[in-house]
């Protein structure tokens, strides 16, 4: 069912400190910062030769990832994201096999203009799972 990793997403406390480590430290080609005011992220993608990273840096008083960075004031891996073909078909089968999908349980439009669902962190080793549908 998953196919290839989308994205491997980190948690920034300071975005434009990350995309200027990202763009001169680690020569990467880094992109212009999007707001993503459904999701309450600011989001960056550094494309790679076989996958991408994902800046994510909160937007809005509610961003979901708020409570990750008090936790962890200097960042981290956020979540992982793998492409599925049918997204629907993939929740009912993870809903059926008894993991949580996250928020109301139907995909919203991601980054990419795809839609997107999550998986609970707890349900997969401590990794919280993106999917999209590609
Ligand atoms: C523009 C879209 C873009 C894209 O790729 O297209 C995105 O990726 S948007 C990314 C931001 N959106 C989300 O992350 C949506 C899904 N996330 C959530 O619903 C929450 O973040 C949630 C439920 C994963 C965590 O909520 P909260 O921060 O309030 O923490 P909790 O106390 O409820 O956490 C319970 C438990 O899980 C642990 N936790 C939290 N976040 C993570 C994480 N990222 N990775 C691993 N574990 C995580 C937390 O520490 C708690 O564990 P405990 O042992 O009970 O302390
Ligand atoms: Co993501």
């Amino acid at each position: 069912m998953i196919g290839r990793l989308n994205h491997v997403a980190i948690a920034v406390p300071d975005l434009e400190a990350a995309c200027a480590q990202y763009r001169t430290a680690l020569g990467a080609n880094v992109g212009a910062p999007q707001d993503e005011p459904d999701h309450g992220v600011t989001v960056v993608f550094i494309e790679l030769p076989n996958t991408k990273i994902e800046l994510l840096y909160p937007l809005g008083e509610n961003s979901p990832i708020k409570g990750f960075l008090d936790k962890n004031p200097s960042g981290g891996i956020h979540h992982v994201c793998y492409e599925v073909d049918d997204i629907i078909a993939a929740r009912d089968h993870l809903k059926a096999s008894g993991a949580r999908v996250l928020g109301d349980g139907e995909p919203k439009i991601g980054a990419h203009g795809k839609p997107v669902l999550f998986l609970h962190p707890k349900d997969f080793n401590g990794t919280l799972t993106e999917l999209e549908q590609v």
